[in-house]
């Protein structure tokens, strides 16, 4: 797919660059460890109350710990914050960009109540997770509903706070993964090029979660989570075949499974899926993970440590493609969405790019979307109890 931004852009030329009622976005994400000494208290604030088997524990330790204790996710993070702010500086967006995790430095709470400090009003926020699922989404918006309790109970008002829609469909978050793919076919030895397979990659979550993921009207097609990474792949896997002449085999498969194993999750593991290929006769596949925003951890190691040494003890030649990271369409599609969601709520009615079958997401969870197992406050939803 080659490069026009013009025909990308989902904007109108006459758009003013404003983001009023907005005077802030906050780059909401997991957090990762920056040091030995800071994983296991990293995992502490990860498993807090949710029930992961010990052993599993020790393992995503040692994963850590094979990377000097450090998580690439943070660094990741810091690129598409000066990715996003060069973006908003080019196009006279005067927005300022803060940034907060869930479970390691810098955290939710503290940047919400420098946020607030600086006078802010009305945040938007950015969760580095492009689907709809209890992990990718509803987590994110209790953690932001714990964040401003606890500046209330400190005294401080604190700011309202919403939450752009679901990106996983936007132009500007599929086509680098386009792009993305073929260099990840390119990579691979021209006599199994054709043939390759591709495995759209995403994490695995228990199929409970899967099944009650999105708006709770949409319940019973198997949940959002599922489709809206089936119309990822499908989009891309078209997107190749335009560009390749060849139409390469496709499956969704799953990735960096936890929980006991008789709760069941969402499968075919990667590596499960690598070695039927395998015996099936594929003469090569692409990695694709489309269930993630950067090549953190779960990329680095259950991917290119995990699921590469399967490949390999098999002699099937494997690749991956990156994710998008801080490509700079991504930064322009997040201001894209920045400036529909301000002009939503001024009243206008914005152009909502997306593609695919599915259609633009959600500005507002409504209640009943992406449900926890134990109902908590959740924030920047039909059912947040703040303004
Ligand atoms: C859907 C989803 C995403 C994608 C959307 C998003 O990005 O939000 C995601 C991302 C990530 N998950 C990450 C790390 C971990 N996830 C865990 C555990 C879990 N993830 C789950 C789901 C997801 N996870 C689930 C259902 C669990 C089990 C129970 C629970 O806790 O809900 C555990 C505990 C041990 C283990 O079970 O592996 C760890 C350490 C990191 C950081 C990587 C780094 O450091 O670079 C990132 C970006
Ligand atoms: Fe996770």
């Amino acid at each position: 797919m080659s490069e026009q931004p013009a025909q990308h852009s989902c904007s109108t030329g006459a758009m003013p660059a404003s983001a009023a009622p907005y005077d802030a976005l906050l780059l909401l994400s997991f957090g990762g460890p920056e040091g030995p000494d800071d994983v296991v208290p990293f995992l502490e604030n990860v498993t807090r109350g949710r029930g992961i088997p010990r052993e599993r524990l020790k393992e995503v330790g040692q994963h850590y710990f094979l990377f000097g204790g450090v998580s690439p996710i943070n660094e990741q993070n810091r690129q598409l914050l000066r990715a996003l702010r060069e973006d908003f500086a080019a196009h006279g967006l005067d927005l300022p960009v803060y940034w907060g995790n869930r479970n390691w430095a810098p955290y939710l709470t503290d940047t919400l109540r420098q946020v607030a400090a600086d006078g802010h009003r009305r945040v938007l926020t950015l969760a580095t997770s492009a689907y709809a699922s209890y992990s990718g989404c509803r987590q994110y918006r209790e953690n932001l509903a714990d964040a401003l309790a606890a500046l209330r109970g400190e005294g401080i008002e604190p700011p309202r706070v919403d939450k752009l829609r679901h990106y996983f469909n936007h132009p500007g978050f599929v086509r680098p993964m386009v792009d993305a793919t073929l260099a990840a076919l390119g990579e691979l030895p021209e006599e199994v090029r054709a043939g390759a397979h591709l495995a759209f990659t995403t994490h695995s979550i228990p199929t409970a979660a899967a099944d009650t993921s999105g708006p709770a009207e949409g319940h019973g097609d198997g949940g959002a989570y599922v489709a809206q990474h089936l119309d990822v792949a499908a989009l891309i896997a078209e997107a190749v075949r335009e560009e390749t002449g060849t139409p390469h085999p496709w499956r969704l498969v799953y990735q960096s499974r936890s929980g006991a194993p008789h709760i069941p999750w969402l499968e075919p593991d990667i590596c499960d899926h690598l070695t039927e290929l395998h015996a099936a006769g594929a003469p090569a596949a692409v990695m694709v993970p489309i269930g993630f925003v950067s090549d953190h951890m779960e990329v680095k190691y259950d991917l290119d440590t995990d699921a590469a040494t399967r490949a390999a003890e098999l002699g099937l030649p494997v690749t991956r493609a990156a994710t998008v990271g801080a490509d700079p369409r991504f930064a322009a599609a997040v201001r894209e969405l920045v400036l529909e969601r301000a002009a939503t709520e001024r009243g206008e009615h914005p152009r909502r790019c997306a593609l695919g079958t599915l259609g633009p997401s959600h500005d507002l969870c409504p209640v009943g979307c992406c449900p926890a197992r134990a109902p908590r406050p959740a924030a920047a939803g039909a059912d947040s109890p703040y303004a």
